[in-house]
């Protein structure tokens, strides 16, 4: 599937993880010749087994790993960007982040806005107003001088969102991002990316949570280390696909307006 304006574009993308002196084991390729265009002003999502290579295809996506191969952003080879500038077209929300369990959950989002200040220059009113913007968008406020480490699972997601959400780039990639979230503010991210792409915004996330992932524009099927099917959620063979990667024991249903998968027994 290819579209008209891509903002990331991957061609024979190759990712080889492991080393033989580390574990013993051989070096193993993960990620086997991706050909994928993420098309601007959408949401996309990235689904498939476990250890079929979502996560590695983010990290390569945002630069993270090393790959062969080439990766395109917004038109230009994504390694020749120099690094902030990079990050401030790309936001990145990493699966299961730690994070420095000591630092403020303000100071935490205020890393977002890395990119856009100058050297030895310090937060700006901008950097200040987009922190505000939002933790109040993630509804974090609250807990924004608390550290880090003494939030619950969901409460700290909700600010490692805010960090993603306050370097205000074009482009959010965000692994997991449901992670530890109760069903209200899972409702809360989808209106978050929702509103992101109608800005003209564009999202790609990796979700284990089959009809949360339904909710996007496009979904690109994987399974070991290939996406073998890149269509729209509403489209009836990527429901095909999503089930046959799942050994069809999950099933698409239209239900109440929306498409729910559902285990089969
Ligand atoms: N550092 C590493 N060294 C060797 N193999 C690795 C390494 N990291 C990941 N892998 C392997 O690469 C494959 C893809 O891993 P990846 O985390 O990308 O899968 P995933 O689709 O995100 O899985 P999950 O749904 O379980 O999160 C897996 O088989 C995993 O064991």
């Amino acid at each position: 599937m290819t579209a008209a304006a891509s903002v990331l574009s991957t061609r024979a993308l190759r990712v080889t993880l492991g080393s033989r002196r580390a574990s013993g084991a051989p070096p193993r390729e993960v990620l086997r010749g991706i050909d994928l265009d993420v098309p601007a002003g959408k949401w996309l999502s990235i689904v498939g087994p476990n250890g079929a290579g979502k996560t590695t295809l983010l990290k390569a996506l945002a630069q993270l790993v090393p790959y062969s191969g080439s990766i395109a952003l917004l038109g230009r080879d994504a390694a020749a960007w120099l690094h902030r500038e990079r990050a401030q077209k790309l936001a990145w929300l990493g699966q299961n982040e730690a994070g420095a369990q000591d630092l403020l959950a303000r100071d935490v989002v205020m890393l977002g806005r890395l990119p856009h200040q100058s050297w030895m220059g310090g937060p700006s009113a901008a950097d200040h107003a987009a922190v505000d913007a939002a933790m109040h968008e993630t509804q974090c406020i609250d807990w924004q001088h608390r550290p880090l480490g003494e939030l619950s699972g969901g409460e700290r997601q909700r600010v490692l969102l805010a960090r993603a959400l306050a370097v205000q780039a074009p482009l959010l990639v965000m692994d997991e991002p449901v992670a530890n979230l109760d069903p209200p503010h899972q409702a809360d991210w989808l209106r978050i990316v929702r509103g992101h792409v109608a800005r003209g915004g564009t999202a790609i996330s990796v979700l284990h949570e089959i009809t949360m992932a339904l909710h996007a524009d496009e979904m690109a099927v994987m399974d070991a280390g290939l996406v073998v099917h890149h269509g729209a959620c509403a489209d009836p063979r990527t429901h095909r696909a999503v089930e046959s990667v799942f050994a069809s024991r999950i099933a698409i249903h239209a239900l109440a307006g929306q498409w729910v998968a559902l285990p089969k027994s």
